[in-house]
């Protein structure tokens, strides 16, 4: 099949593949929680193991949760009982609501659930074979996942272009293979320069309280040869004043119409930071990532458990066990700091309630106003 050649080709091109469909009904994926320390995929037949993984981040990064929310849904269908479409779409809905309850702030998660289940009730005006309807779903969570790859190698090629040969980019938290279907996002903008031949630093920051940026950015970046140097969330102030970072590369959880970016807590200190210093502060996310509904700051913020800021990932206590804690697991940055935002459509500036609307082929006036 078309797609599937399609698919093989370009995961070909992959060193690390985070999230895979095999045919006969299963989901495989890299359980991201456990690295650097261990390299263990796991596998399941069940949706709902997969919405546990999305929300326990053994699958994490705005991306790859969207990719592996389509497959939950191609699981779903692949191992529903119906007898008739009525009853498949009813399981398909059944599984969605279950995936959607796993992590709030990542746009690509809604995003994918939405377009699958069009394609099911598309499907289902159709035909009345719950078989069609079945292997429409799993087609199209299948495509999800191939263009992703092809929007981050897209968004590699365009961002590219905004480094120069001798470049330190200070990059957080993790935006590459391990967030995406692979390859990455502003991470795959570094990959993408380094293959182009660029001489390029990166500098790590480690992006407490979970470290995806010490224990996920780092480990791919070493396994590649890609020159990193790591720093706590806190010298990021340092290193900028003493004129050590040339750009900054981030990703995004959700974008809004008019350009307010949710990522990784800490990336707004980071683009307060940059702006205080005058280095460009670039976002980099597929067109997935932006929420056309939405305007302003007021995106939802997931608040996580408490533990999570009292360990080092699990491992050490470091505080008083009973300590209030705040957890917020993003934040927002205004549109004012941030310099572009590179899709895989192409690049939007200021203004972004402009440009943003016209990467997405939308009316300016389009999308609700936030707080
Ligand atoms: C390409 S990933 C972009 C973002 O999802 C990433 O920067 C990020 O904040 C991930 O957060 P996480 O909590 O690890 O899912």
């Amino acid at each position: 099949m078309e797609l599937d050649k399609k698919l093989e080709k370009l995961a070909s091109r992959l060193r690390i593949r985070p999230i895979e469909w095999l045919d006969d009904g299963r989901v495989r994926w890299l359980d991201v929680r456990l690295i650097p320390w261990e390299e263990v995929y796991r596998e399941t037949r069940d949706y709902r193991r997969l919405a546990k993984a999305i929300r326990d981040m053994e699958i994490r990064g705005a991306p790859a949760i969207g990719v592996a929310a389509a497959l939950g849904l191609a699981l779903a269908a692949f191992h529903s009982k119906a007898s008739n479409v009525g009853e498949l779409l009813k399981d398909l809905e059944e599984a969605a609501n279950v995936l959607r309850e796993t992590r709030p702030t990542a746009y690509n998660l809604f995003w994918a659930i939405d377009r699958v289940l069009e394609r099911a009730r598309r499907a289902a005006s159709e035909s009345s074979s719950v078989d069609d309807v079945r292997n429409a779903v799993i087609e199209e969570a299948k495509r999800i996942m191939l263009e992703d790859i092809e929007a981050n190698i897209r968004m590699g090629e365009i961002g590219a272009k905004l480094i120069q040969d001798g470049d330190t980019i200070l990059t957080h938290c993790n935006t590459g293979a391990l967030a995406t279907a692979g390859y990455g996002t502003a991470l795959g903008v570094i990959r993408a320069a380094v293959e182009e031949g660029k001489r390029i630093r990166v500098i790590a920051t480690e992006t407490r309280p979970l470290l995806q940026g010490a224990r996920l950015t780092v480990w791919e970046l070493v396994k590649e040869g890609i020159d990193v140097t790591l720093i706590t969330d806190n010298m990021v102030g340092y290193v900028m004043s003493k004129g050590l970072v040339d750009k900054v590369f981030v990703g995004a959880d959700r974008i809004t119409l008019d350009g307010y970016v949710a990522n990784k807590i800490g990336t707004y200190t980071i683009a307060v930071l940059a702006n205080r210093h005058g280095v460009p502060f670039y976002v980099v996310a597929p067109t997935s990532t932006i929420d056309p509904r939405l305007r302003g700051p007021s995106i939802p913020i997931e608040e996580r458990d408490p533990d999570e800021v009292r360990t080092v990932v699990g491992k050490v206590v470091i505080t008083v066990p009973e300590v209030r804690v705040l957890n917020p697991a993003f934040d927002v940055t205004p549109p004012e700091l941030v310099t572009a935002i590179i899709t895989e459509r192409g690049i939007a500036t200021k203004p972004y309630e402009k440009s943003i609307p016209r990467i997405l082929g939308l009316k300016e006036d389009d999308g609700e106003k936030g707080g």
